[in-house]
């Protein structure tokens, strides 16, 4: 199977276990952390590409010129692995700090375990202009803030969004999401049982549709069969945003000299989604106004959010967030599970059987117990996102000088750790390029991690994912549903994969759906 899904992404991975490399210092882990610098090589000796006094490294990636010319991020990012070491430099890059790649989970625990109060991670670049230069009435995002900004907004978030209690609420109407994507898919299968070839739009509308009802206490209305222009135009301007970011800060652009289009482009569609979030954020202040909190009432996520800050911009940044970062995530992530159920029958019936015992008169909505008791379901969720990462790396500034790959790398380093080639590794994960649900069991012991940063689906520490609780509920939820109805199949050459900012599904998701019995 994972023949099947490695395909782009893992185009060049062969020999990542065979080829050895000369690191310095390998016992450093077990040093004391000042002896560990001491014997630790230069920073100015850790391997990487040499930029070129006048192009720096631009020029490598130049069609025709350079070796690099025309791979996607992960990609360059294993080819550079191959080339230089579990650590590299890649310096020299227009309108990009100097990066270090990383590919050794010692080196990722170091970066996560030192990196302070208030961890930094580097913003998109063209969404940091937008929000501080372009907008600068609005509020910064969580995602783009950092420090003290950063920390007292992440409190306030997390005091929201990442209580259990929260989610729970959330479960009966994200339920009926998923039970109106069961539907539609119903209503767009072909008379031969395949879905369209379009079929990843319609996953994004189900994120769409979910992650909304969260940010902006409404149903957008975007699976219902007539077209909804709100709708569908949130879903545009949000593919538009990514192609245009992908542009502005993964491509040669000068975008930070003139207003290119692109700019021009990525601006409107943020002025869009903006302005979504605006109206419905004023709809919950009145709604506040008009029916104060009171002891029969919950109130939602939005809600409490407007309560703790009184400030309407945090709930749009808060909301626009959520929208940006959940929805190509999840259901990215739901389709590569679907994808891995139906190449693997054997696991797929597991999953049906727990489904039946579990939820016995599909025509309830879903409890809380019953999403509990999803232990298998849940399982195959981790592994297709083990199998391919959605956020194929994870992203610090270093928060004190450290010694990785066996070089002293200072404090403020930009550095990338490939959780995506790790989570992938034989090394870390016994029969690795299997679909094994099972290594998430109790039962699965001998198939478990080896190495407990080697796996990072959702980040680490005070700065990850604030929306998992959401994004796993809303996966559980619309899996539950899917595999309760329907059997899926995969009767199509290997689904392509590549990354760009995060991972993408590069070929049509042409399940073939049969009807239980
Ligand atoms: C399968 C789905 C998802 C995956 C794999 C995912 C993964 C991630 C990762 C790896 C990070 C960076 C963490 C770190 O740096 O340590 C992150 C950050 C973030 N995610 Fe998610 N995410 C998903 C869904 C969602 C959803 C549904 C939401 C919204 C409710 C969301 C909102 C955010 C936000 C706002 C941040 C920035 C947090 C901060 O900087 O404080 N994500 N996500």
């Amino acid at each position: 199977m994972t023949t099947l899904l490695r395909t782009v992404q893992r185009g060049t991975s062969a020999g990542c276990c065979r080829v050895r490399f000369a690191t310095r210092s390998k016992s450093t882990a077990a040093q004391g952390e000042p002896e560990a610098l001491a014997a630790a090589g230069p920073w100015d000796e850790l391997p990487g590409p040499k930029p070129s006094p006048l192009l720096g490294n631009a020029w490598r990636f130049i069609p025709g010129v350079g070796n690099y010319a025309g791979l996607k991020t992960n990609q360059l990012f294993e080819r550079l692995h191959e080339e230089y070491g579990p650590a590299v430099k890649l310096a020299g890059m227009p309108g990009s700090p100097t990066m270090v790649l990383l590919r050794d989970p010692v080196d990722f625990e170091k970066v996560l375990r030192s990196e302070g109060q208030w961890p930094e991670r580097r913003a998109f670049p063209s969404m940091e202009y937008y929000q501080r230069t372009y907008k600068t009435n609005r509020r910064e995002s969580l995602a783009t803030s950092q420090g003290k900004d950063w920390g007292d907004f992440r409190s306030a978030v997390n005091q929201v969004m990442m209580q259990p209690r929260s989610v729970r609420e959330y479960v009966e109407p994200i339920d009926a999401v998923a039970r109106d994507f069961v539907d539609r898919m119903r209503g767009v299968r072909g008379p031969d049982g395949q879905m369209p070839a379009d079929f990843s739009n319609e996953m994004g509308k189900w994120a769409m549709e979910s992650i909304t009802y969260v940010a902006l206490d409404t149903r957008l209305g975007a699976l219902k069969s007539t077209d909804n222009t709100e709708a569908l135009a949130m879903i545009q301007a949000l593919k538009d945003a990514f192609n245009y970011i992908n542009q502005l800060d993964f491509q040669p652009s000068l975008w930070r000299y003139v207003t290119t289009p692109a700019l021009r482009g990525l601006i409107k569609s943020l002025d869009y989604i903006n302005g979504v979030a605006e109206k419905y954020v004023a709809a919950a202040m009145d709604r506040l106004q008009t029916h104060p909190k009171n002891e029969a009432r919950h109130l939602t996520v939005l809600e409490q959010l407007l309560l703790r800050n009184e400030d309407p911009a945090m709930g749009v940044a808060m909301a626009v967030d959520m929208i940006v970062a959940g929805v190509d995530t999840t259901s990215t992530g739901a389709s590569l599970a679907m994808y891995c159920l139906a190449n693997n029958p054997e696991k797929q019936q597991a999953v049906h059987e727990e489904l039946d015992r579990v939820i016995p008169d599909p025509r309830e909505p879903l409890s809380i117990q019953q999403i509990e008791d999803l232990k298998y379901l849940k399982a195959c969720i981790k592994e297709a996102l083990r199998c391919q990462p959605v956020a194929f790396m994870n992203i610090r500034n270093t928060g004190k000088e450290l010694v990785l790959g066996g070089y002293s790398v200072p404090k403020g380093t930009c550095v990338a750790m490939n959780s995506g080639i790790t989570s992938t590794e034989e090394r870390y994960f016994p029969r690795a390029d299997k679909f094994l649900p099972e290594r998430w069991l109790p039962q699965g012991a001998d198939l478990k991690a080896r190495h407990p940063f080697a796996y990072l689906p959702f980040g680490f520490g005070a700065r990850m994912c604030v929306g998992k609780r959401f994004a796993e509920l809303e996966m559980e939820a619309v899996l539950a549903r899917i595999f309760r109805s329907f059997r899926l199949e995969w009767h199509q050459p290997p689904l392509q994969t590549e990354v760009q900012t995060l991972l993408q599904i590069g070929s049509p998701l042409k399940f073939t759906v049969r009807d239980r019995a």
